[in-house]
């Protein structure tokens, strides 16, 4: 491939048809839009309606959609993340191998300088013959990485790994603190299961760590240094980070119906809570969540999907809950601007399931922030969070690893009360990390990543 300066750059981007992939994918498509790249950007059709307001230089950024597949195991017309429950992700990762064919043309007619992924294994396959330079992108924290997802663990189909194993970080690990506690190694076990057709989530993201040019991590050395150095060692790759990448001020508005409402409140003073783009609770666990809003005696503002057992919310809520919160309780089963909701003068908590994406907004918000971890990734985001930047709380769980109504006023109530010292400590950190991500540090981090993506091209 030809040296390229920024205006005759391109990069194709493919992300793992999820929302909370597609998005920060987008995220970085716009940064190096602004400083002049041409992104391609492959999703599955019906993203694009999704993602569309996204895209801040559509004269820059073009979408082309791939058609999903239909396949045994997913229901019709899913073609991410968010159209199914997460126990039937390894068909979606089946259906995305399925559009291999389309993104081989794509790939040979567009001939970007680069390609981004992530779970495509099979990326650098098409563009090595093509002389294309392949990164693999990763948008979960490098700590999620490394403490499964490395060579060291030598995981296989015949030899899946164990739950003691998981409870040990693997040799050479570089953190005693953003660890796994006893129980948290189960959340893990998934990763000797099959992910896609022949391959388990392990030797798919192994494989497409293996055959990339470079490794490259939506996170920065301030948070995650040692941890991204023991990946790179592992894979004996160069390891580009691209910083926090968070969107400039979005400009478009929140619906005039959250914004009124929310504004019938005092500042700092209502919880907005939401679990990503993926995850649905079982209804007895949904109802003691909200019940513990309720115990808060605060505003709240619910966004999640309605639990597995019902088809609404309406029908899933606690007996008497409507009329018990009438007036300071919202719980809405749809989409909503997250981001805006954050920003927003009357919202002073956010209670998160603390994926990736919604790790980032909540670090750059005002709020407080209180986490309640479902999937293994997002334990380990909770424990920087937490542990390591002392930025949030965590919900404690009961035995069995429950949410308990009163443990979740507990956890909102001291950072909320005004009087509380776990509430200021966490309010200084939050202060300190927001105020050193600021423009110019997001800035540097990109800059350097556009010029180690033009050096691995030269
Ligand atoms: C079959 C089901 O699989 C699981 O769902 C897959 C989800 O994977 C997410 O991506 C990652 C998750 C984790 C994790 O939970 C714990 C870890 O220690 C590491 C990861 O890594 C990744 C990951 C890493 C690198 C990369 O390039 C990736 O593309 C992903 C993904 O965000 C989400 O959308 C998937 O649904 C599931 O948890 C479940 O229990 C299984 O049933
Ligand atoms: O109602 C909503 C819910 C979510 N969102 C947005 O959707 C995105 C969700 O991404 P998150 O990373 O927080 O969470 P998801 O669960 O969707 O992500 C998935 O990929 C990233 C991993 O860290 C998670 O473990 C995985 O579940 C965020 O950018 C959030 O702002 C909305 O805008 N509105």
């Amino acid at each position: 491939m030809a040296k390229a300066n920024s205006s005759d750059f391109h990069v194709l981007m493919f992300s793992w048809f999820a929302i909370g992939h597609m998005t920060p994918f987008l995220h970085l498509a716009n940064k190096l839009a602004e400083k002049g790249h041409r992104i391609t950007f492959v999703l599955p059709r019906k993203a694009v309606s999704q993602l569309e307001h996204l895209n801040l230089y559509p004269d820059f950024i073009s979408f082309h959609p791939v058609t999903v597949p239909s396949v045994t195991g997913l229901p019709p017309g899913a073609e991410t993340a968010s159209d199914i429950p997460i126990f039937l992700s390894h068909f979606l990762s089946i259906a995305m191998d399925r559009t291999r064919d389309q993104v081989e043309n794509v790939i040979s007619s567009v001939k970007p300088n680069l390609v981004l992924y992530d779970t495509a294994h099979w990326i650098p396959e098409i563009a090595k013959p093509l002389g294309i330079k392949t990164v693999c992108y990763n948008v979960v924290c490098a700590a999620a990485i490394a403490i499964v997802l490395v060579p060291a663990r030598n995981a296989t189909r015949e030899r899946p790994i164990t739950a003691a194993e998981l409870a040990v970080p693997p040799p050479g690990y570089p953190s005693s603190s953003v660890v796994l506690r006893s129980h948290e190694g189960q959340s893990l076990l998934f990763v000797t299961n099959p992910f896609g057709e022949g391959l388990t989530f392990y030797e798919r993201i192994t494989k497409a760590m293996k055959n990339c040019d470079a490794i490259s991590m939506r996170t920065c050395h301030e948070i995650e240094a040692k941890l991204c150095d023991y990946i790179g060692s592992q894979y004996e790759k160069p390891v580009l980070l691209t910083g926090p990448v968070l969107p400039e001020e979005s400009k478009s508005v929140l619906d005039e119906r959250w914004g009124r409402w929310l504004a019938g409140f005092e500042p700092g003073s209502v919880v907005y809570c939401a679990f990503g783009s993926q995850f649905i609770f079982e209804k007895p666990q949904f109802q003691e969540l909200l019940l513990g809003f309720e115990l808060t005696g605060l505003p709240f503002f619910v966004a999640l999907k309605p639990p597995l057992e019902a088809a609404t919310i309406e029908e899933a809520l606690p007996e008497g809950f409507e009329e018990r919160v009438k007036g300071r309780g919202v719980v809405w089963g749809g989409w909503v601007q997250q981001p805006l909701v954050l920003a927003h003068p009357s919202v002073g908590c956010f209670v998160s399931h603390c994926g990736f994406g919604s790790m980032w907004e909540s670090l750059m918000s005002d709020c407080q922030i209180v986490l309640f971890p479902q999937l293994g990734d997002q334990i380990l985001n909770t424990r920087l969070m937490a542990d390591e930047l002392k930025v949030a709380v965590e919900v404690k769980r009961e035995e069995n690893g429950w949410l308990s109504k009163e443990n979740l006023r507990e956890a909102i109530k001291s950072v909320m009360d005004k009087d509380s010292e776990v509430g200021k400590l966490a309010k200084e950190n939050h202060k300190k990390w927001r105020d050193t991500i600021n423009p110019e540090f997001t800035n540097d981090y990109i800059d350097k990543f556009i010029q180690r993506m033009h050096e691995l091209v030269e």
